[in-house]
């Protein structure tokens, strides 16, 4: 039984907060991006969704009202008609867009949630420093990046920081609050409150790689793929061994499989080059194996495991 982090808190109506950021812009549309509007919207805040795709936008904008309706249902179990106001309210609050520099000329909070690489994510913020008012706040949701690596081409580096969230959002309570080197104080608690404002648990990490979650999580999938890699236990069995040994909610192979395997290549290749000493980032042929045949995970229909293509 998984507990909704939007249940189990209030939402803080901290004023610093409310009056600081009422317009959050997220740029990228996919998986997190939506997941990021729709908490968002969800604590009353307004947001604007960019993607340079349209299709994008629309299929998150289905899959928000899904999870919006599941989510409002949960909140008011005894009110059917709070229920519908809720998920209509908070529908209602996310606007969409194709054009990111026109998003964010009067926004307080911009967060990144686009393609993990490096030279588009800097291309895009280029842009959006010369656009965004001079107090806008500007985030990445990078899994592996540097953010001082990311902050590198904008002028505002002290308004600049890490927000990690997790896979589904509306559903994980944890939020990594990232501290660029230039990242001012006032930046860094504007981001904290701001993350206890969309009903998440704050953390906070140096910007080193894969910060807390991350650091930890992909060495663990990296060691129980070159644990199948070696014949030493089934894919089903490592993930039973997790399941019931260690209390995970899903075990690392399904976990890598739910994440995509193309995304658990891309980190590991990412770290393996910049850090080539240590063993825990090497390359694992199964998973580039995998990877080369288009087994991606869920997403693809294939992976360690096999789904139905959604
Ligand atoms: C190699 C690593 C590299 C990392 C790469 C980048 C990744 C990152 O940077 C950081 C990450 O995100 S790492 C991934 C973190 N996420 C996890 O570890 C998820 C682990 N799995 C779970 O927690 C549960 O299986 C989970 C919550 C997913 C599902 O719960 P259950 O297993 O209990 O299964 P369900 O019965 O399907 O779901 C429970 C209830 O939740 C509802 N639900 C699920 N998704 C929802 C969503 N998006 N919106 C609203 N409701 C949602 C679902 O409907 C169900 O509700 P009931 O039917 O009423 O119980
Ligand atoms: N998938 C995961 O479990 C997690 C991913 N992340 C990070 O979040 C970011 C996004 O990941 P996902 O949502 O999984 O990817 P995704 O592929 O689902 O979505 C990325 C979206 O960005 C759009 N996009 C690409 N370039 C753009 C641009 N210049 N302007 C506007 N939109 C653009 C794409 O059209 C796509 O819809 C990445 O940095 C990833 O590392 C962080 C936590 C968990």
């Amino acid at each position: 039984m998984i507990q909704f982090g939007i249940i189990s808190r209030k939402f803080s109506s901290s004023s610093t907060v409310q009056s600081a950021i009422k317009n959050v812009t997220i740029i990228g549309g996919g998986l997190m991006g939506s997941g990021i509007a729709q908490v968002t919207a969800q604590a009353g805040q307004d947001v604007t969704l960019v993607d340079v795709n349209s299709d994008v936008l629309a299929k998150s904008q289905k899959s928000i009202s899904n999870s919006l309706i599941k989510i409002s249902k949960k909140i008011h179990k005894d009110n059917p008609q709070e229920a519908e106001k809720f998920a209509k309210e908070a529908f209602a609050r996310i606007k969409t867009s194709t054009d990111p520099v026109s998003a964010v000329k009067e926004t307080d909070l911009v967060i990144e949630a686009i393609v993990e690489n490096l030279e588009v994510k800097h291309s895009l913020f280029q842009k959006l420093d010369n656009a965004a008012p001079a107090h806008t706040i500007f985030a990445s949701n990078t899994s592996s990046l540097s953010i001082n690596e990311i902050a590198s081409v904008v002028k505002r580096k002290d308004k600049f920081g890490g927000l990690h969230f997790f896979n589904p959002v509306p559903i994980m309570r944890l939020l990594e609050v990232v501290r660029g080197m230039d990242t001012t104080d006032i930046t860094f608690s504007t981001m904290m409150e701001w993350g206890k404002s969309v009903g998440k648990t704050c953390v906070s990490c140096k910007d080193t790689p894969g910060f807390i979650v991350n650091r930890l999580l992909v060495p663990y999938i990296a060691e129980a793929i070159r644990l199948l890699e070696r014949g030493d236990a089934s894919a089903r069995d490592i993930d039973i061994a997790m399941k019931l040994g260690a209390a995970y909610p899903m075990g690392p192979m399904e976990l890598a499989d739910y994440v995509g395997l193309d995304t658990t290549k891309f980190i590991l290749d990412g770290w393996s080059k910049k850090y080539p000493d240590q063993p825990l980032f090497r390359p694992i042929p199964t998973l580039n194996k995998l990877v080369a045949e288009g087994k991606l995970g869920v997403k693809s229909g294939e992976g360690f495991y096999k789904y139905e293509k959604k």
